[in-house]
């Protein structure tokens, strides 16, 4: 649809970045309109992954480009988690800000109440620079926060505790760390869940309090974000009628034939369902039923992380339920149902706008990566990428290219 589309402006995180001085590089590959968990529903083809597997999605491409070493960072969108996803299954650093810290202006919108521009970068310190280089108000973005901005600085000491912001000034001790019990889904693998425990296990050891909470409505955050999803999309994606921008067909024998060739031609199948099942959640006698019933889910959704930070800071998660599929696997045997189920973890940030953040931990059997998220209240980012920091620092996860000595 947007083949050979040259934005007349550039997005305010864009913008942003070359006025930091940034080098941009060039644009990468990913799911079509960014729906999707794989990069394989491209126009340009699939996006495959340095360790031989599923690149995850559907900013597979910024992905890809930070672990093989294209680049020193990369900006992904994170409408469900299209950055934390293949940050996950590429071994890399994932950030999806807290809504509206960086603002969406040039972004093409997925879902409107969702998306934020994420970060990705081979460690937590590259990825802390690139976010002080783009967050922070912009009146463009009516959805942008006004609070001031203040500059994250996670490397003030040499020494390495006095390095996480002043609340952990001693490290993690007393640091509350909540286990989401309802994040262990049927899916789940034991490679995954063992991961998680052991981790969960050594920040104990290291004096944090870890202890199991209870978010009761995550069970129903994949069925609510794919109707509000799909209702956005189908909104959305009403301004590719072949006639301001995009795609045009060449078949103009009347307005109405135009857009809908203009549409069949240029929109894949992923697109084409989500707009038809979106315009059906949207009809008159069903919208009371889907569309408004899946923002009061969304409610519950959010109401269960402002309880749950009563008794943690913090939460620790699974990015993903498993390693990448190999690729051949994947588009062999792996339905686009069970595509989407990968975003069981990462989803219900994007509904409640909390930032999480995925972290590379360890190889699996497999010599793929494997990776934990932390989420936390709106705004935590210090403390959320502090925490990061520090597990990043316990692991020493193997990345597949170290920039710094190329
Ligand atoms: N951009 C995203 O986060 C999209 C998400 N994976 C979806 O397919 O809806």
């Amino acid at each position: 649809m947007l083949e050979n589309f040259s934005p007349p402006y550039n997005a305010t995180v864009c913008q942003r970045l070359l006025d930091a001085g940034a080098v941009l590089v060039g644009k990468t590959n990913l799911d079509q309109f960014a729906m999707g968990s794989g990069t394989v529903d491209s126009i340009y083809g699939p996006t495959k992954n340095v360790w031989k597997c599923k690149a995850g999605g559907s900013s597979g491409g910024s992905a890809v480009a930070v672990a093989s070493g294209v680049c020193f960072g990369a900006i992904g969108s994170d409408t469900g988690g299209s950055t934390r996803n293949p940050a996950s299954y590429c071994g890399v650093v994932g950030l999806k800000p807290t809504y509206g810290l960086v603002s969406r202006h040039g972004l093409i919108p997925l879902v409107n109440s969702m998306d934020v521009p994420g970060i990705l970068a081979r460690n937590v310190d590259d990825v802390v620079s690139i976010l002080n280089a783009v967050a922070g108000h912009d009146k463009q973005d009516s959805t942008c926060l006004t609070k001031p901005f203040k500059k994250i600085s996670l490397f003030e000491s040499s020494n390495y505790c006095s390095r996480l912001p002043p609340a952990n000034k001693m490290g993690i001790k007393g640091l509350k760390i909540g286990i989401p019990i309802e994040y262990n889904c049927e899916y789940l693998s034991d490679e995954v869940l063992d991961m998680w425990d052991e981790i969960a296990q050594t920040l104990q050891n290291e004096g944090a309090i870890v202890k199991e909470v209870s978010m009761p409505h995550t069970q129903y955050s994949i069925v609510c974000y794919s109707v509000l999803n799909q209702c956005e999309v189908a909104s959305n994606m009403a301004r590719y009628d072949g006639i301001e921008y995009g795609y045009r067909a060449d078949d103009d024998h009347s307005t109405e034939k135009l857009y809908a060739v203009s549409r069949r031609t240029a929109f894949n199948d992923i697109v084409k369902n989500r707009i038809l099942t979106g315009n059906y959640f949207l009809l008159g006698r069903n919208y009371e039923k889907y569309f408004n019933q899946a923002l009061k889910v969304r409610r519950l959704i959010m109401n269960d992380f402002d309880n749950v930070w009563e008794d943690a800071q913090l939460l620790l998660t699974p990015t993903t339920l498993t390693e990448a599929p190999l690729y051949s696997d994947f588009i062999q045997k792996t339905n686009r149902d069970q595509c989407a189920f990968q975003d069981f973890c990462t989803q219900p940030a994007n509904m409640a706008g909390i930032p999480a953040v995925s972290v590379p931990i360890k190889l699996s059997k497999n010599g793929l990566p494997l990776s934990l998220q932390i989420m936390g209240r709106n705004l935590s980012e210090p403390m959320l990428l502090a925490l990061a920091k520090y597990i990043e620092h316990l692991v020493q996860f193997p990345q597949y290219v170290n920039f710094k000595q190329k």
